[in-house]
């Protein structure tokens, strides 16, 4: 039996509970047990406690015993799903496109995903994912999001304003919107896919500052213009400490319909060079393809069928999945 009185009441603690202990004090005869018990439920926690109040009830010389579990606090509160930002310098290059389509993937992949729309002033998810003409409902002032069939919820600024109507809000308005939408009940949901607007504005700077995302994916397409402003997003959210997940490449190869030639309206492999020469990973290459545009118009994202217009944003969310594995 050791001598130290604190090595003593360690001893007699079972390994289970042994390895938890975060500190142990003895102040006279009183005994305060620290557990760490981050990711165990209610049910492990209380077991845990007894196993620990068990094992010193008797112990002689303590006649007062105190046990508390750190991390309970953080496992009884809300689970915050991580974000991940889908961004892009320049407008019109798919990010809306490759949002849906990675949460989709995801989905099927297993993952739980939601969707915020973030392009306050041009939003689109609602449109991609099927789920215009639905509006979320308030439960507390905390917006519950919108079910689409596809597995994925979704809040977007066209679920709150009224169909058709130009939203001209000033730049606070636009970031109390992205605030509601961020902080909605997403306590269902492990993964949160927000389609930023295009470029670097107010928008971006209020996710970087309250809402920072675990990672960011840039889309571009293959053309210099794209790229050049691609590379100023990447700055962004490497000045934000965000870190980059990888580019993907979009609209680039196009089959002829015809004739099955395949040609680069948009060039070919910018996105994968700009990815290498700041030494970020590449996630991969969409084709521009008529059927992507119109499964997307319809509301039926490709990622969520067995075509071939899957297969892209597959490997694209089987890379994501594993960066979120590392995580
Ligand atoms: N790989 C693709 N093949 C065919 N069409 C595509 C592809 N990617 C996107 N599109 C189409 O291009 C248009 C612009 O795409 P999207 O809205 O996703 O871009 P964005 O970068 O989000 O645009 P914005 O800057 O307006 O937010 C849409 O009509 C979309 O269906």
């Amino acid at each position: 039996m050791s001598s130290d009185p604190v090595e003593a009441l360690k001893a007699r603690l079972p390994a289970q509970v042994l390895e938890r202990v975060a500190s142990l004090r003895l102040n006279e005869a009183r005994a305060i047990l620290v557990l760490d018990a981050s990711g165990l439920d209610a049910a492990a926690r209380s077991k845990l406690e007894e196993q620990a109040r068990a094992a010193l009830q008797d112990t002689p010389g303590v006649t007062e015993l105190h046990v508390a579990m750190t991390a309970e606090r953080g496992s009884d509160a809300p689970r915050k799903p991580r974000i991940i930002a889908v961004g892009s310098g320049k407008g019109g290059v798919g990010k809306s496109t490759v949002s849906t389509n990675l949460a989709v993937a995801l989905q099927r992949a297993g993952h739980r995903v939601g969707v915020v729309d973030a392009d306050i002033y041009g939003p689109s998810q609602s449109r991609l994912l099927g789920t215009e003409g639905q509006r979320p409902i308030a439960r507390d002032k905390q917006l519950i999001p919108v079910q689409s069939r596809w597995g994925v919820p979704v809040l977007s600024m066209a679920h709150l304003a009224e169909p058709g109507q130009a939203i001209a809000w000033r730049g606070p308005m636009a970031g109390n919107a992205l605030v509601q939408m961020l902080e909605g009940d997403w306590t269902d949901v492990d993964v949160l896919i927000v389609d930023l607007p295009p470029g670097t504005g107010d928008i971006q700077l209020t996710m970087l500052q309250r809402f920072k995302p675990d990672g960011a994916v840039i889309v571009s397409t293959p053309q210099d213009l794209a790229l050049i402003d691609a590379t100023r997003a990447i700055g962004l959210f490497d000045k934000g400490g965000v870190p980059v997940i990888g580019l993907i490449e979009n609209m680039a190869g196009y089959a002829c319909p015809h004739c099955g030639e395949v040609s680069d309206p948009f060039g070919h492999g910018g996105a994968e060079a700009t990815a290498l020469s700041g030494d970020h990973p590449f996630l991969g290459r969409i084709p521009l393809d008529i059927v992507i545009r119109q499964e997307s118009d319809a509301g039926t994202p490709p990622a969520a069928g067995d075509g071939p217009q899957a297969e892209a944003f597959v490997r694209i969310a089987q890379r994501v999945a594993a960066w979120l594995e590392k995580r």
